[in-house]
């Protein structure tokens, strides 16, 4: 790694990190705590006096974080005694001894940017296990859940789709797979839009019916290779007598309408047999708002069961099913919500690299696993994706991605400075998106 470029970091005044941790984070911290404020009769009915106290401490630690956080003070070590807690402080000394001859310690502003935003989602994690009895809060299920809610119209569009698909399978050729194929993918990509770190924790549900835009959308598609991905798969599925299983492994981002797009998708993976098994990793804890836990997974999986509509209840008794047969496995793994970039990842948690080297292909959702596969450094835009993964490569992958950082790799020369010339905002606003492989074909 010793050639990579520098992080992207909060020191650059007027940067988009910058500007996440000058007045988005705090946004989101302030959220949190009036989430709890809200949340204090619930409390008090469920563990009388001491829940009051619980609410008053997470709300003093959360308070003393924003402090931190607004005056730039240094990154303190994490006090607790959780399964991470020592892999967090080690990770704290590896970021000072990065510094220790500049004579600076690690602060919020003076460090890099993935470290920071990741030991923020830590600390209200800390706050909230510190505060017994209502230390398996999450502050961000209310948010996730009504954007759940705020969905249901293309919600049921997509599921009532992928119902009428499914029975037509038995008649569609190669061609029609491969265009059913392109149009899943692209839901799922453009699910990601609605993720609510960006939005600072407000609303942003997808609202209209994404199977009627995707031919509008798809020039906003910076980087396509969804045909590779279809060549992959066939590949894997014509090579099924020798391996019986394929894997494909979904590195899931977003709960609410995103996890539904993805299950989408992996419902046709399976019905279409272009794959055996369905492997899907969520957060330990909560993360960046709204990202999936398991209780998010399992919540939407039970909501879309019992949904007053044939078709999406239907999906949601299928999916019960596919988890009770082992065709759909859903894992959980601490790495996930530790700071450190992928191409650490065989040395911090090689069971987890060994476990994604089983799969056939993973695909990777949203921003913030792009920003970790790429090391969330300031890379040439036309730096190639193999290069920026910089050693991480457990098996074929894609990123499935709209763009809310400022980073992006694998573009044709002068392509990122056309952009940036049309839309400054290229980079930061979920407007553009990538579906971009790497690995053998
Ligand atoms: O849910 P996603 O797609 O990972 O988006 C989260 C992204 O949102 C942001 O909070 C926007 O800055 C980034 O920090 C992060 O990369
Ligand atoms: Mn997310």
């Amino acid at each position: 790694m010793a050639d990579a470029p520098a992080s992207l970091s909060g020191q650059d005044v007027g940067s988009f990190a910058y500007l996440t941790i000058k007045d988005r984070i705090p946004l989101i911290l302030t959220k949190a705590i009036d989430t709890l404020h809200r949340h204090k009769s619930e409390f008090f009915e469920k563990h009388g006096e001491e829940g009051i106290e619980a609410e008053k401490k997470a709300i003093s630690l959360l308070s003393k974080l924003r402090n931190e956080l607004q005056t730039d003070k240094p990154i303190i070590p994490l006090v607790e005694n959780y399964v991470d807690t020592d892999i967090w402080n080690q990770y704290l000394e590896y970021q000072q001894s990065l510094l220790r001859e500049s004579d600076r310690t690690p602060s919020w502003f003076y460090s890099p940017w993935l470290y920071v935003e990741c030991y923020m989602y830590r600390r209200i994690h800390e706050a909230i296990i510190q505060s017994p009895p209502i230390n398996d809060f999450d502050v961000f299920k209310e948010s996730k859940d009504q954007n759940f809610f705020e969905s249901q119209e293309p919600g049921i569009t997509l599921c009532t789709h992928l119902q009428k698909f499914r029975s037509t399978i038995e008649d569609l050729d190669a061609n029609q797979l491969k265009t059913e194929f392109f149009h899943l993918l692209q839901i799922s990509l453009w699910g990601n839009k609605c993720d609510l770190s960006l939005s600072g924790g407000e609303s942003s549900s997808q609202k209209t019916n994404l199977i009627n835009s995707l031919e509008d959308l798809e020039p906003f598609i910076l980087v396509n290779d969804m045909e590779h991905l279809w060549s992959l798969l066939s590949k894997c599925k014509e090579t099924r007598e020798k391996v019986p299983i394929v894997r494909v492994d979904i590195v899931l981002d977003n709960s609410g309408f995103e996890l539904l797009t993805d299950l989408v998708l992996a419902d046709f993976l399976l019905s279409t047999n272009l794959a055996t098994e369905i492997h899907f990793y969520g957060k330990c804890i909560p993360w960046f708002v709204s990202d999936t836990t398991i209780r998010d997974f399992n919540w939407l999986i039970e909501q879309v069961r019992h949904y007053d509509h044939k078709w999406v209840s239907k999906c949601g008794v299928d999916w019960e099913n596919y988890i009770k047969m082992g065709r759909w496995v859903y894992h959980d793994h601490m790495f996930w919500t530790l700071p450190h970039e992928y191409a650490a990842m065989s040395q911090v948690a090689p069971d987890l690299y060994a476990e994604l080297q089983k799969a056939c292909l993973i695909l990777f959702k949203g921003d913030l696993n792009y920003r970790k596969l790429t090391g969330d450094r300031k890379w040439a835009f036309t730096v190639p994706f193999h290069q920026a993964l910089s050693g991480f490569h457990p098996a074929p992958l894609c990123s499935l991605r709209t763009l809310k950082a400022e980073i992006q790799v694998g573009l044709q020369p002068g392509q990122g400075e056309q952009l940036a010339a049309s839309d400054p905002n290229w980079l930061i606003t979920g407007k553009y998106g990538v579906i971009q492989f790497d690995g053998p074909l």
